[in-house]
């Protein structure tokens, strides 16, 4: 079955090639169990806290595949994105997170203790792998599957909700990533991407292709483990 993406691309881009191979993997994310269970409200509060921690300490490397972008790139205009991106990303952990460290009491203490789940590192090893390895094309592309899946989620609970995700017990979670504003905020992304790709062969774009899918799939594993609370280690 073919994934029906609330935020899409432009037919006949680079970015809607991805996204069309990453098309069942995409699907399979949504339909898993915290997704469902966190639309339907019945998310419980310590899977959600679990998800919470994990994703603070996602952010801290998702923010330095920024700042390692920013470093292998010689593009002014691209460079000038990145550190603003780094900005919202300071913004997303200041909205987001301070709500639910302040709704669901997760101490700071807690947060410091944290371990990083093996299937979280292996999304952010992942990603650190092509931030130091890679060009800035590929660095993008590590980034995106990140910014679009939670646009494209966050938009279609909503849409599914309508006027229920008022008093929603996950309705800042929601409404954040589903907000204009949050797609919007990665519009850059989708653009330098676009503009780069224009000189990659066709043998770099598959590759580039792969990493996306993977990645997609990715955020599912990381949100399959959040809901088993599953750190994946003996220590
Ligand atoms: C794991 C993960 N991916 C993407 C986002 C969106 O920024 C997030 N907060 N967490």
């Amino acid at each position: 079955m073919t994934y029906q993406l609330i935020r899409s691309a432009q037919p006949g881009s680079i970015l809607e090639r991805f996204a069309c191979a990453a098309s069942h993997v995409w699907q399979a994310g949504y339909e898993q169990p915290f997704i469902q269970e966190l639309r339907q409200g019945i998310l419980s509060q310590e899977r959600f806290t679990w998800y919470m921690i994990q994703d603070r300490l996602y952010l801290d490397d998702y923010a330095n595949v920024h700042a390692l972008a920013f470093a292998s790139c010689t593009h002014s205009t691209i460079q000038q994105d990145l550190a603003h991106a780094l900005g919202d990303i300071a913004h997303e952990l200041a909205t987001v997170h301070d709500t639910y460290t302040q709704v669901f009491g997760i101490s700071e203490q807690r947060i410091t203790h944290a371990v990083q789940s093996a299937a979280a590192r292996a999304y952010t090893t992942s990603m650190l792998e092509t931030a130091y390895r890679g060009n800035t094309l590929e660095i993008l592309v590590a980034l995106l599957p990140c910014a679009w899946v939670y646009a494209d989620y966050g938009a279609r609970l909503a849409q599914e909700l309508g006027d229920a995700v008022h008093g929603h017990p996950y309705e800042q979670w929601i409404s954040t990533y589903a907000a204009d504003d949050f797609w919007d905020a990665s519009q850059w992304l989708r653009d330098d991407i676009t503009l780069l790709a224009q000189q990659a062969t066709e043998v770099e774009i598959q590759r580039l292709e792969q990493m996306f899918v993977q990645g997609v799939d990715l955020e599912r594993v990381f949100w399959a483990s959040a809901y088993e609370m599953q750190a994946g280690w003996n220590f």
